[in-house]
């Protein structure tokens, strides 16, 4: 830890006082927790190139993302990603988003999404890190996109980040065994729910849990076998629950899904699968609007192509974030500022971190 920060564990939420200008202080309903990670442990996590980089050695992002409907979350997304230091950014899109895609950023490569085959994806190598961001722009109504996700989940291999309208596809007995699975198998999954997103994947852990418990009752043997004993008493309670606190939230998506997840809001809760939780309390309502979450997923879907650990990724992209919406406020107001201004400000962020 950088001098001048403190840590302790107060039950697995990891309470820091940071250098930084903390501003608020969270009073969780379970919890106190204090302001997350200072600007020196994160500025040491920046992903500049090496010397000696090509584009390829910088990480790789592919994003599946933008519906016919929302063809904007994926130019935003994909933005993000390039500005926030991926190699080479790749979107696969609905073959109707594709021409606003490449007129959007000639530098990103747009093919037709019926091209991601995530099972066929060369290996990751080392040296050549490489990601993939899933479901911004996704139309959860498409229920043809169920597929396209299962199929990832199931197959690719690399970091993994669920957001936007998958997370919807995701939040069922099918969604969360394949999490789980993934996880098993050693590879990483990063969720990123708003609070409505969540309630979603809370209510598919809790259908999951049903299932598990019905077919115990009936005698057979299913996938989701022995799935309530391996959730904490917590976790459950908190499934439960209507309306959680979004710290106990948070670890309990983490926990039952395997993933390390970053509960958005006001405030952003980031917890892992193994009960460690934090808090990044950076942000300024001038974020509430429509297409920064996109942004948000583009930027920590670019560090985990870079390289970074899920958590890392999730408290560095989401502190930039937070610094550039800031930022962007300071320059414009807090009324003016539109989720394309973050990616704009990016630079001044990581600045702001460095300094
Ligand atoms: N330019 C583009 O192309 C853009 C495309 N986008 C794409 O659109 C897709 C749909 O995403 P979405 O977020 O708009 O809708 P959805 O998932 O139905 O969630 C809304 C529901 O959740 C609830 N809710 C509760 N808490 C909440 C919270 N903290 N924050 C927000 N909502 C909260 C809320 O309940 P209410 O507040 O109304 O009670 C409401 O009923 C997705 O793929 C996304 O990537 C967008 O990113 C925009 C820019
Ligand atoms: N009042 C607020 N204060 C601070 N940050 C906020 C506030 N409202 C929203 N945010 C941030 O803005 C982003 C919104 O993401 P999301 O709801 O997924 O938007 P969208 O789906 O439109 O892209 C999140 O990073 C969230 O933490």
């Amino acid at each position: 830890m950088s001098g001048g920060e403190s840590a302790n564990d107060t039950g697995g939420v990891k309470e820091m006082e940071a250098t930084h200008d903390t501003r608020t202080t969270e009073k969780g309903h379970d919890l106190d927790v204090a302001a997350g990670r200072g600007n020196a442990e994160l500025a040491r996590l920046l992903p500049h190139p090496a010397a000696d980089a090509n584009k390829y050695t910088r990480g790789h992002l592919s994003l599946v993302a933008g519906s016919a409907a929302y063809p904007g979350a994926a130019c935003l997304a994909a933005a993000a990603g390039e500005r926030a230091g991926a190699g080479y950014t790749e979107v696969f899109c609905a073959g109707k988003s594709m021409i606003t895609v490449r007129g959007w950023r000639p530098s990103l490569v747009v093919r037709d999404w019926r091209a991601w085959k995530p099972a066929k994806a060369p290996a990751p190598r080392p040296g050549h890190p490489t990601a993939c961001v899933i479901g911004c722009g996704f139309d959860a109504a498409e229920t043809s996109l169920t597929s396209l996700l299962m199929e990832t989940v199931r197959g690719w291999e690399a970091p993994l980040l669920i957001d936007g309208g998958a997370l919807a596809l995701l939040a069922n007995a099918t969604g969360l065994r394949l999490a789980r699975e993934r996880a098993a198998a050693g590879r990483a999954t990063l969720l990123t729910p708003h609070g409505g997103e969540a309630a979603r994947l809370a209510r598919g852990a809790r259908e999951a849990l049903e299932e598990a418990k019905a077919a115990a009752a009936r005698g057979t043997r299913g996938p989701l076998e022995g799935l309530a004993d391996t959730l904490s008493a917590a976790g459950r309670a908190t499934l439960a629950e209507a309306s959680p606190a979004p710290a106990t939230l948070a670890r309990a998506l983490a926990e039952a899904y395997g993933a390390v997840v970053a509960l958005k809001g006001p405030v952003t809760f980031i917890a892992s699968p193994d009960g460690t939780a934090e808090i990044m309390n950076r942000g300024t309502s001038a974020l509430a609007k429509a297409g920064t979450g996109d942004v948000l997923a583009g930027m920590i879907g670019a560090l985990l192509a870079q390289g970074l650990d899920p958590r890392d990724a999730a408290a560095l992209g989401c502190a930039l974030h937070a610094e550039a919406g800031r930022t962007a406020a300071a320059a414009l107001t807090d009324i003016c500022v539109a989720a394309e201004d973050l990616i704009t400000y990016l630079p001044d962020a990581i600045r702001a971190i460095e300094s």
